[in-house]
């Protein structure tokens, strides 16, 4: 599905008449924590792709694993316990590789592969992630896992940014054979592959930079400054932050940062983002988008005390499932009216991500800016209520899709990293981000009361649902 999507996104473009030999450097991003399996043979194949025929036919035989383990996978528990065990416990494991064990996280994924699927792992010559392997089609080879992608699998350690030997060994024997060296996000890793000048027009000069995760890349698209908090309202939502030492915890995540080699960044991710706010749209506003900000714009701040915790899937932060409603007296109620629920929902998520951005370190104060982008960013009346539960000014960038855009800014960047200019120098012509929302004058009361009082309604649900 991959690699036929490369096919079809390069085939519009080529017909739209864009002039790919003007490109003088490319990256990309990818989901971030999936993997791709590559068959024995494979690398043999991907240096020598007839441009005369699409990828999709050329790459048929060229994966050991044909259902790519992605983000949303939590059914590797086992394999994250054995993982933090032999690291000497969760918080040593999050020390060393910027988190404690996560389902979803790459390395607990081959341990569980390589436990349920044994052929299919003994027949891959190298495992990538998903921005790795769409950079190695690209590149014509196999590219390297980028420091800030690679520390979403439990694998490396975020300081020497090496793969820890400790790890590695939990996870499969010479695993480190399989991954190959990880690099810099900044490097160029070579030329473009003869198969996309030949068939595409690409300049034999064009450059591939290291491509690294989504959320990575939406830092760099956003410009993220230190102080900022990035939320991102894509299919999962995640709250990051530009970091400049690592303090892992128990809860949350610090990988290496994509333009900065000598900083971080910590992130969260929630999984029931997007596709629960499609639900409850379906359910209460007719599918209607627009009739969900109609929901928003005619129901009070604080929702006459009713509060919403949404998790139709397991939750990764907290880890909890189920829905949750409560009416202002903390009773839990079986039912709102559709534009009740519609707002517990929104505020109940946001609740959800200033409550955990705080644990994490972080605090609103005077000057404190949110970039908020994917999909939901384009909605006004979802990033009001954002707005006023963070209590803070809320900007966006021109597009919503600040992952894309961070992608090529990287590629841009790429290409003098070596000499040491920084990333926001080679950036710094680009438009400044939009402010779109402020808060209400009555916010700040009526949320950080309300915040309170969330903390204890989840914790609740969480001694409830514990298993
Ligand atoms: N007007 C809108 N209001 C709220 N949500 C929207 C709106 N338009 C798109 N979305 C949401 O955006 C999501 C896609 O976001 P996107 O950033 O493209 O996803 P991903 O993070 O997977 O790349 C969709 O699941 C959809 O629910
Ligand atoms: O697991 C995480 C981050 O840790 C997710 O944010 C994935 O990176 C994919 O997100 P979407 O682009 O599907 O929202």
């Amino acid at each position: 599905m991959w690699v036929k999507a490369l096919d079809l996104l390069l085939d519009k473009m080529k017909r739209a008449g864009l002039d790919f030999s003007r490109v003088r450097a490319l990256s990309g991003s990818g989901q971030q924590h999936g993997s791709v399996f590559w068959r024995k043979g494979a690398s043999e194949t991907l240096k020598q792709l007839d441009p005369d025929q699409d990828l999709n036919q050329l790459l048929q035989d060229s994966f050991s694993v044909s259902d790519c383990p992605v983000w949303m996978d939590s059914s590797s528990t086992q394999q994250c316990h054995e993982l933090q065990a032999a690291a000497g416990g969760a918080l040593r494991l999050a020390e060393i590789t910027g988190s404690r064990a996560y389902e979803r996280f790459t390395g607990n994924q081959i341990a569980k592969l390589r436990q349920t699927r044994p052929n299919e792992f003994q027949d891959a010559e190298r495992i990538s992630l998903v921005s790795s392997f769409a950079a190695s089609l690209f590149l014509g080879d196999y590219a390297a896992i980028d420091f800030s992608d690679g520390s979403g699998m439990n694998l490396l350690d975020i300081r020497t940014r090496t793969w820890s030997k400790i790890c590695l060994e939990a996870t499969a024997p010479h695993l480190d054979r399989l991954l190959g060296t990880p690099l810099p996000s900044t490097s160029v890793l070579g030329p473009v592959s003869s198969y996309f000048v030949q068939r595409y027009g690409f300049s034999d000069g064009c450059r591939v930079v290291a491509f690294t995760g989504d959320n990575p890349a939406s830092l760099a698209g956003m410009r993220l400054q230190q102080g900022d908090i990035a939320v991102s309202l894509g299919t999962s939502d995640t709250v990051f932050l530009w970091l400049q030492q690592p303090r892992p915890a128990l809860e949350g995540h610090v990988f290496c940062n994509p333009v900065d080699w000598q900083a971080y960044m910590a992130l969260l991710c929630f999984k029931n983002g997007s596709l629960t706010r499609e639900r409850i749209r379906n359910e209460c506003t007719e599918g209607s988008w627009e009739h969900f900000s109609a929901s928003l714009r005619d129901t009070p701040l604080g929702n006459n005390g009713h509060i919403g915790l949404y998790f139709d899937t397991m939750e990764i932060t907290p880890p909890a499932v189920g829905v949750h409603r409560f009416d202002g007296d903390d009773n839990e109620v079986s039912s709102l009216s559709p534009q009740v629920e519609v707002r517990a929902l929104v505020e109940g998520q946001f609740l959800s991500r200033r409550l955990h951005g705080e644990r994490l370190g972080y605090s609103i104060i005077p000057g404190t800016r949110v970039l908020a982008t994917g999909g939901a960013s384009s909605n006004k009346e979802i990033l009001q209520v954002l707005s006023d539960v963070f209590n803070a000014p809320v900007y966006t960038i021109d597009l919503s899709n600040s992952t894309c855009l961070g992608a090529a800014y990287r590629a841009l960047h790429g290409l003098v990293a070596e000499t040491g200019v920084c990333f926001f120098d080679v950036v710094k012509k680009a438009p400044e981000p939009q402010l779109i929302v402020t808060p209400h004058p009555t916010a700040q009361e009526v949320y950080d009361t309300m915040l309170r009082r969330f903390a204890r309604l989840e914790e609740r649900v969480l001694q409830e649902t514990r298993p």
